[in-house]
C-alpha cells in the first residue's frame, strides 16, 4: 500500500492546552479514512495541520510525500479540501464556481470546460448550471463542493464534516461520490459525527482529548469492543477515564 499520509507524534498546542497530542498514523492511496471524535477532540486542528494551514508545535507529517511544515505550498497543490462551511460562492452560479476554482487550481481553460461538462453530467445538474448556488438545496451544494474540491484530481481530499444537516438518503448519495473518487485512487480523509458514515470507511481512527485511542477497520473495532455498531464503540471510548500516558 502506497502511503499518502504519514504522521509521527504530530502535536499542536495552544498555550498550555494540547489540542492534538502526538498522533501517529498512516493512510494509503485510495483508502477512505474516517477521522472520528467528539466535539473538541482535536480533529479539525489535526486536519488543518495536514493541509498545511496550521504549523505543528512538534512532531511531523508528510502528505502526498511533502512535509506539512516546510513544503506547505506543495502540500496544498496536491490536496483537495472541503471545510464544514464549504467554500462555494453563493452569489456565483454553479458554472462560475467551477470556473473560479478551476482557475485557482491552475487548470487550463479547455480543461476547465471539459471538467465542467463532466461534473454537471455526473451530478445531473446541467439544467441548473446557470443558477446561483444560493438557490440550490443543501445536499446539492455539498455534492458540488466535493466535486469542486477534487476538480484538479488531487491524490488526497480532506472532508471536514461534509454532510452536516442533510437526511440519510442525501448523505448516502454523497457517499456514492466518495466511493467513486476512492475507486479512482483518490484518498479520502473524512471527519464525521454520523456513525452510519463511519461504517462506510475502510479504516477509522477515534480521537479522544487530542489522542488517537483506536484505529482499525469498522469490523475489527466492533469485534475489539464487543459492539454491534460504531456508535457503541464510540460511546465506550468516550466513557473511558482519561489516561495519564
Ligand atoms: N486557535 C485556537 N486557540 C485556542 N484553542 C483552540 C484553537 N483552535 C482550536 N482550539 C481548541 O482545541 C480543541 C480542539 O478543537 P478542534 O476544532 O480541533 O476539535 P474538533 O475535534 O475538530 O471539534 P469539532 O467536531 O467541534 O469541530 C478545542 O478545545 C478548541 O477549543
Amino acid at each position: 500500500m502506497d502511503k499518502v499520509i504519514e504522521t509521527e507524534a504530530l502535536t499542536k498546542r495552544f498555550g498550555d492546552f494540547i489540542a492534538t497530542n502526538a498522533i501517529t498514523f498512516e493512510v494509503g492511496q485510495g483508502e477512505i479514512f474516517g477521522f472520528l471524535g467528539a466535539n473538541g477532540a482535536g480533529k479539525t486542528t489535526a486536519m488543518r495541520m495536514l493541509c498545511g494551514l496550521l504549523k505543528p508545535t512538534s512532531g511531523s507529517a508528510k502528505v502526498a510525500g511533502y512535509d506539512v511544515a516546510s513544503q506547505t505550498e506543495l502540500v496544498k497543490k496536491n490536496i483537495g479540501y472541503m471545510s464544514q462551511k464549504f467554500s462555494l460562492y453563493e452569489d456565483l452560479t454553479v458554472k462560475e464556481n467551477i470556473r473560479f476554482y478551476g482557475g485557482i487550481y491552475g487548470l487550463s481553460r479547455p480543461r476547465i470546460r471539459e471538467k465542467t461538462v463532466q461534473l454537471l453530467e455526473k451530478l445531473q445538474i446541467t439544467k441548473e448550471a446557470d443558477q446561483l448556488v444560493s438557490s440550490l438545496p443543501l445536499g446539492w451544494k455539498q455534492k458540488l463542493a466535493f466535486s469542486i474540491a477534487i476538480l484538479h484530481d488531487p491524490s488526497i481530499v480532506f472532508l471536514d464534516e461534509p454532510t452536516g444537516g442533510v437526511d440519510p438518503i442525501t448523505r448516502r448519495q454523497f457517499w456514492d461520490l466518495i466511493y467513486d473518487a476512492a475507486h479512482q485512487q483518490t484518498t479520502v480523509f473524512v471527519t464525521t459525527h454520523y456513525m452510519d458514515e463511519a461504517e462506510y470507511c475502510d479504516r477509522i481512527s477515534m480521537m479522544v482529548d487530542g489522542r488517537i485511542k483506536a484505529l482499525d477497520t469498522p469490523r475489527r473495532l466492533k469485534a475489539q469492543f464487543g459492539a454491534d455498531n460504531m456508535n457503541d464503540v464510540f460511546l465506550q471510548l468516550a466513557r473511558q477515564q482519561p489516561s495519564n500516558e
